[in-house]
Formats: C-alpha cells, sequence, structure tokens
C-alpha cells in the first residue's frame, strides 16, 4: 500500500488555492495515486451545512469565539469522516485550507489567541495537522484584480471583510511559515497557474 500524504492548501483569498488544488489533485492522479480533494469549511455533509451558516450573508453573523467554534466543528466532522479514513487507506489528501485559515482569520484577524485555537484543534480533531502546509502568497493589488473578476455578485461574509482584516491575516500566515518552516513551503502565486503549479510539484518532489 502507498503512503497516503495530507496536503493543505492556505493563504488569503483569490491567491489561487482552489485552481492550485485542481492542478495538483490532476498531477497525483495521474501518476496513479488516489487523491482526495476537498475543502475547509466543508468536505462532508454536516461540515457544508456549517459552511452555509458561517459564510452565508444572512442574518446579523457570528462572533469571533462562535465563529472560531464552528469552523472547529467543522473541521472535527471533516477529519473524523473523510480525511482520517482516506489517510488511513493510503490517499493523498488535498485540502483547500485546514487549521491554519483558522490561527489566521480567528486569531490573526479577529484577535483569538492562538492558544486558544489549537486547544479547539485538540478537542474536535486531536490535533491532526498536514504532513505539508503550501503557503500562496500573492501581491493584494493581484488578488483584488483577480476577485473583482471573479466574485461579480459579491463576496461571502468573511471575503468581504475590510482590507486591514485581510492584511493581518496575511501577515499571521507569514508569521507561522516563518516560525515553523519545516511545516510549510511558501509559494510566490502571483505568475502563470501553470508556473505555480511547477513550484508546487517542486516542494512536492522528495515525496514522488
Ligand atoms: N496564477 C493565476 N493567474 C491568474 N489568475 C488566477 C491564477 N490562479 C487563480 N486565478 C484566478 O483567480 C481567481 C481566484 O483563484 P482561486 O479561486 O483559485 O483562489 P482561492 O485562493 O481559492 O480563492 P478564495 O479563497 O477566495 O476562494 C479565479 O478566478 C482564478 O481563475
Ligand atoms: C477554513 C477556514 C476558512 N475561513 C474563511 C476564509 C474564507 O474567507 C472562507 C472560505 O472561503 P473559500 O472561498 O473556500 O476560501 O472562510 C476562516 O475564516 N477560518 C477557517 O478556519
Amino acid at each position: 500500500m502507498t503512503i497516503g500524504r495530507f496536503i493543505a492548501l492556505e493563504g488569503g483569498e483569490g491567491v489561487g488555492k482552489s485552481t492550485q488544488s485542481r492542478l495538483l489533485a490532476q498531477a497525483l492522479r495521474e501518476r496513479g495515486l488516489e487523491v482526495v480533494m476537498t475543502r475547509e469549511p466543508g468536505g462532508t455533509a454536516g461540515a457544508e451545512a456549517i459552511r452555509a451558516l458561517v459564510l452565508g450573508t444572512d442574518g446579523e453573523g457570528w462572533g469571533a469565539r462562535a465563529e472560531a467554534l464552528l469552523f472547529a466543528a467543522a473541521r472535527a466532522d471533516h477529519v473524523e469522516r473523510l480525511i482520517r479514513p482516506a489517510l488511513a487507506r493510503g490517499a493523498w489528501v488535498v485540502c483547500d485550507r485546514f487549521l491554519d485559515s483558522s490561527r489566521a482569520y480567528q486569531g490573526g484577524g479577529s484577535g483569538l489567541s492562538d492558544a486558544d485555537i489549537r486547544q479547539l484543534h485538540a478537542i474536535g480533531s486531536e490535533g491532526l495537522l498536514p504532513d505539508l502546509t503550501l503557503l500562496f502568497e500573492v501581491a493584494p493589488e493581484i488578488t483584488a484584480a483577480r476577485l473583482a473578476a471573479r466574485d461579480v455578485d459579491g463576496s461571502d461574509r468573511i471575503g468581504g471583510r475590510p482590507a486591514d482584516y485581510h492584511a493581518r491575516v496575511a501577515a499571521a500566515f507569514a508569521a507561522y511559515a516563518q516560525a515553523e518552516p519545516e511545516r510549510f513551503a511558501r509559494i510566490q502565486g502571483g505568475g502563470a497557474a501553470e508556473e505555480v503549479h511547477h513550484t508546487v510539484m517542486a516542494a512536492l518532489a522528495p515525496w514522488l
């Protein structure tokens, strides 16, 4: 049996995570590997229901603590029902966002402590971490242009937060990658999609 790997793709809005998830999943499948491509919040029926609750724009929204609990609950279901079983049978899991999004958004953006976010993750998901987290970094003026073209009908509740919130999120991601270089690969995502994909494959080369 092949060894399953858990790869998370992280970064702010519009940095290309979904695009690179698709390209990565396709490249791994072409190598004959079983790939489970998934996302957070989401990936299971329960977690997708929480996604609609937390990102939908109806109602008054959530306070920072309730929001952190909702993301942790979605992740707990996702880990238990989809991610752990996939890894146990030797599949590769390609996950668009994971724990570090909670640390960066609910922590760096909304001001909860990193210890609290990690504690929620310890309770909900028994502390599962990806084998590698690809952090995509793109200049804000480039992501703004991409999102203006993509989100013509408006953004979700969190994507629509002000620029200073998203600047804190980006700074938090950068600080986590700097603190744990063995867990992160930093990818400059401002080039063409195929060019960025080559950088991703180079980061994974030791396992392929
Ligand atoms: N390297 C690239 N060059 C130009 N456009 C890109 C590139 N990568 C992605 N895009 C486009 O930018 C937009 C955002 O990309 P994508 O949805 O992959 O980002 P994301 O990080 O998953 O965003 P979000 O977190 O907001 O959902 C899409 O319209 C996509 O087609
Ligand atoms: C997992 C996770 C996500 N978020 C935020 C980040 C984005 O604004 C949305 C997800 O939208 P996407 O188009 O699928 O990227 O949710 C968060 O704040 N905390 C989290 O843990």
